[in-house]
């Protein structure tokens, strides 16, 4: 994926205000920042369903919102969209129909977002975090090569985010990319490489453990607030616009971008 010169405006001011960045393939990437910095924006640029200002957004070798990436990105935008009326099974049925997923599809991908013991209950009856787990397992439905989805463990007790995370490396081992917004700074430590926003633009983007060393602490909350700070002395520059380093790349990346 390589993003140049991205500026959106929305409501009147600018929501995304020029970004530059290229995303290897088979890599986990975290999206983070906090509330109204531009994550779901950014994300909705990927998927091509925002307007943009000014700048490329060009995503698996096309640029966003080509029709024949449709079958090619899995998103799960923050509010679910799933019928409520439907149980788990029969959204994921009818979604994998839509898809033209294969059909064995929706038992696999309720069992990878644990949800086979409540395959059978209406979707409107089960919890927050359960819904948003059905509309994980639709982005998952006919196995794409990126997987954009925003904030997709809000809401889940410590154990499922522990097991959310754990597929998330799994699929990017099997060649997958995940773009991952979140705005939970112990889940970036899981990253590959990360994404810093902040009011629209870029703080950095790097993997964990450079950061780590380039700021000298080990939190990455506080890895985070020493770069707004460098900003502030105008030392972020340098911070830069790295692409994913060396050492932290899966075993296998089978798809090129
Ligand atoms: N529908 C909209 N119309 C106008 N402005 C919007 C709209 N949605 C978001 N914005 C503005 O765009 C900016 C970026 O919002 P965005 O939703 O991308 O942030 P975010 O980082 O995803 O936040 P959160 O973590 O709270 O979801 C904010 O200033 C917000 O007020």
């Amino acid at each position: 994926m390589h993003v140049e010169g991205l500026r959106v405006r929305r409501g009147g001011s600018e929501a995304i205000a020029g970004l530059d960045f290229d995303i290897p393939p088979g890599r986990v990437v975290g999206l983070l920042g906090p509330s109204g910095c531009g994550k779901t924006t950014l994300l909705r640029a990927i998927m091509g369903v925002q307007l943009v200002t000014a700048g490329t957004v060009t995503v698996l070798g096309r640029p966003a919102g080509a029709p024949e990436l449709r079958h090619r990105i899995g998103y799960a935008a923050q509010t679910p969209s799933v019928y409520a009326d439907l149980s788990v099974a029969e959204n994921l049925r009818y979604f994998a129909a839509v898809l033209r997923a294969p059909r064995s599809d929706p038992e696999r991908v309720i069992t990878e977002v644990s949800l086979a013991d409540q395959a059978h209950q209406e979707v409107g009856r089960l919890s927050g975090g359960q819904r948003t787990r059905v509309s994980l397992a639709i982005a998952l439905l006919g196995s794409p090569e990126l997987l954009v989805l925003d904030e997709p463990t809000v809401g889940l007790d410590p154990v499922l985010r522990q097991e959310l995370w754990s597929l998330f490396t799994d699929l990017a081992r099997r060649g997958v990319t995940l773009l991952v917004s979140s705005h939970v700074m112990d889940e970036a430590g899981r990253c590959d490489l990360l994404l810093l926003m902040r009011q629209g633009r870029l703080l950095a983007t790097d993997s964990p453990d450079h950061l780590r060393r380039r700021t000298g602490v080990d939190d990455l909350e506080q890895v985070f607030l020493r770069l707004i700070e460098r900003e502030g002395t105008g030392e972020t520059t340098t911070a830069g616009m790295a692409s994913a380093q060396p050492d932290c790349r899966h075993d296998s990346h089978e798809n090129g971008e």
